[in-house]
């Protein structure tokens, strides 16, 4: 064992556990209490007031007990539930209780019955637990408290802790204003508010320093921990409106998150990307080169959709920073969007209908048609063309298809191997290309003059791939019998005017970039996206990185594992394993993966060893980015 000079004092209910065990006793014993509700909101209230000093904690405790009408035969149930409710940063760090018992002790003003056997796992010994005692009948109903004990009274932890004389620093960690009293009356050096379970204003306007888990404790005060980082130093910023699911995912693995609604240009993006270490955006954010040369603890950038050219990919890399995006998750939203325009385009749907909500009635057939039997062009046979390319099928129409790459058909869709051929043949062409920057006014004059008189064209994939003076003029002039347009060349940051010049036209559906806006995609988007970024930040996973080599790596368990992200420069990796083999580690794996401009190399090491070996790898010539995960 270790001995320090300081002592921790800790306290049980909300700290060492999740919950407050009276009132998990009250659950169990007023399970077929009819009135059971009513009975457990006033022992809730009752607990909070004793926490919280506003009533003194002997009043508090004689109330609750009158109210949970338990018996001695009831503790042990409550034992098996609170050994589930142990807090978790606190199980994970079994390890600093096991090496730092003997500076361990436990001031509660719960019960010795069952905390006892609870720290006991923790190897805290009973003499160093500090509590109160039932009082039980000749039935075993318990009845009352050891009233003798300090602990029942008011302000019992600062009686307790001084008849203790403890030498040394004493820090208690503690949820309540009962653990706070202890530093206020001078007997303790320092208090910490822990705030894993309840975050109690009182005690965390009081505290020195208020911990979100063990981890953070453990951190600050340079003490042995699971954890290399603790996650709530872990900023992470999320804008555009992001399903608030992503939020909650984040949020509960640890890191600290925050919400913005809207898209920020790129000033003050560079004053908030300061600190952050994880940014999340959809396809409005612009994330530049000189955002990225801001952004001084960035590690990863999701993104939050497919599109990824509004991030500087190639900066990123260089900077090591990765990029995740979600690849399928609105693919389907995109495609039945499509079908549905498609349709709608083809019976003049929306011109029927602006002709009703403006007071007329116009019962025609006229440029009204079936969409079975057509020609459906699809340019792009990606994830999204290639889905389309099946649901138009079983609608009846005839699908052609256009690829820069070479795409196996689906069904019976037909290849085109030259654009003017898909454009001639087509009686709806639509957009599924990718958004490479190549593919600006990819449909122009000329194309549109390739199409059939009175087509119709659809573009839900990027604003700039169509020519919309050159669109406007030929829906016009009837050359083209109509369009769907979901993305236009310059779309605002958030939601509020907007003028293009393709307002008012007939035949035309407008609609503000929402083809992946469905409540389904944005879900399966904040799930996918936080799932990457947690795999990287927590285990140095990179696949399906974007712009960086990917490599899933085996879990690391009892390890320590470097990440070094590197310049891929001749000799680089004979130096990182010279400082390897100098300070003799003993290495259980190690994985490379490389690219041009960047190598990412993954190396487990047993967990003893000098630390000043992390220092020596950040030196090596050409290191972008060093890490170390346990
Ligand atoms: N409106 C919206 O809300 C949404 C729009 N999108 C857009 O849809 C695009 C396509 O998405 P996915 O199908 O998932 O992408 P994908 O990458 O699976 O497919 C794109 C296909 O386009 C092909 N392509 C690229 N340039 C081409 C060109 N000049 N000529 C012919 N083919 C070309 C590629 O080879 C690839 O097969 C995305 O890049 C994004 O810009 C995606 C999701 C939602
Ligand atoms: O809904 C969004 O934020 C963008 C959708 C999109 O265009 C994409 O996923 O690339």
């Amino acid at each position: 064992m270790v001995g320090t000079k300081r002592k921790y004092v800790f306290d049980f209910d909300s700290t060492l556990t999740q919950v407050e065990a009276l009132d998990v006793l009250a659950e169990m014993t007023l399970r077929h209490n009819p009135k059971r509700l009513e009975i457990l909101d006033e022992i809730q209230e009752i607990t909070n007031l004793g926490i919280d000093g506003d009533i003194s904690f002997t009043e508090s405790l004689e109330r609750r007990i009158k109210l949970l009408n338990a018996k001695e035969a009831d503790l042990a149930d409550l034992i098996t539930e609170l050994e589930k409710k142990i807090s978790k940063s606190i199980e994970e760090n079994k390890e600093f209780f096991h090496s730092h018992s003997d500076d361990i002790y436990v001031i509660s003003c719960g019960f010795k019955e069952f905390i006892d056997p609870i720290v006991e796992e923790y190897n805290i010994p009973s003499n160093r637990v500090y509590a109160n005692t039932f009082k039980f009948d000749d039935k075993g109903n318990i009845v009352g408290f050891d009233e003798q004990n300090v602990l029942s009274s008011h302000n019992g932890k600062i009686e307790c802790l001084k008849n203790l004389e403890l030498d040394g620093e004493i820090h208690v960690i503690g949820d309540g204003y009962s653990d706070y009293v202890m530093r206020e009356a001078g007997i303790a050096d320092k208090f910490f508010a822990y705030t894993e379970n309840v975050h109690r204003e009182k005690a965390a306007k009081n505290a020195d320093y208020i911990t979100p888990n063990l981890n953070e404790f453990l951190f600050v005060n340079d003490l042995p921990r699971k954890i290399s980082y603790p996650k709530n130093r872990i900023k992470i910023l999320l804008l555009e409106n992001v399903h608030p699911d992503a939020f909650e995912n984040l949020s509960n693995d640890g890191f600290s998150v925050e919400l913005v609604k809207n898209s920020i240009p790129e000033d003050e993006l560079i004053e908030k990307i300061k600190g952050i270490h994880v940014l999340g955006i959809r396809s409005k954010t612009q994330v530049t080169e000189k955002v990225l040369a801001a952004a001084d603890k960035l590690l990863v950038i999701g993104a939050f959709c497919i599109g990824t050219t509004q991030i500087a990919l190639e900066a990123a890399k260089e900077r090591g920073v990765i990029v995740f995006n979600a690849p399928y998750s609105n693919t389907r939203s995109v495609v039945e969007l499509a079908i549905g325009e498609i349709i709608m385009l083809m019976r003049n749907v929306f011109t029927r209908s602006s002709e009703i909500h403006n007071g007329k009635w116009f019962k025609t057939a006229l440029n009204s048609n079936e969409v079975r039997g057509k020609n459906l062009g699809i340019i792009g046979y990606g994830n999204i063309g290639k889905q389309l390319s099946v649901l138009a099928e079983a609608l009846g129409m005839r699908v052609y298809y256009y690829d820069v790459s070479d795409k196996l058909a689906l069904g019976n869709a037909v290849k085109c191997s030259r654009l003017e051929d898909l454009l001639s043949i087509s009686d709806v062409v639509t957009l599924h290309i990718d958004d490479n920057p190549a593919n600006k006014n990819f449909i122009g004059e000329r194309e549109i003059n390739q199409m059939k008189d009175g087509a119709m064209l659809v573009n839900l994939a990027r604003g700039f791939v169509v020519d919309i003076p050159a669109l406007v003029s030929a829906l016009k002039s009837g050359k083209l019998g109509g369009a769907a347009i979901d993305v236009y060349p310059k779309e605002p940051r958030s939601n509020g005017d907007f003028e293009t010049e393709l307002r008012g036209l007939d035949n035309v559906i407008l609609t503000p970039h929402v083809g992946g806006s469905t409540q389904e995609a944005q879900r399966d988007i904040a799930d996918f996206v936080p799932n990457k970024i947690m795999d990287y930040i927590n285990s140095g996973n990179t696949v399906d990185a974007v712009n960086f080599p990917n490599i899933r790596l085996p879990k690391q368990e009892n390890r320590h594992r470097f990440l070094h992200i590197h310049k891929n420069v001749p000799g680089i990796m004979a130096k990182i394993n010279e400082v390897l083999a100098k300070y003799d580690l003993n290495i259980s794996g190690q994985y490379l993966s490389t690219e041009p401009k960047v190598g990412y190399v993954i190396t487990d090491v047993d967990k003893d060893y000098n630390k000043e070996v992390m220092q020596a790898l950040k030196e090596v010539e050409n290191t972008i980015k060093f890490r170390v995960l346990y």
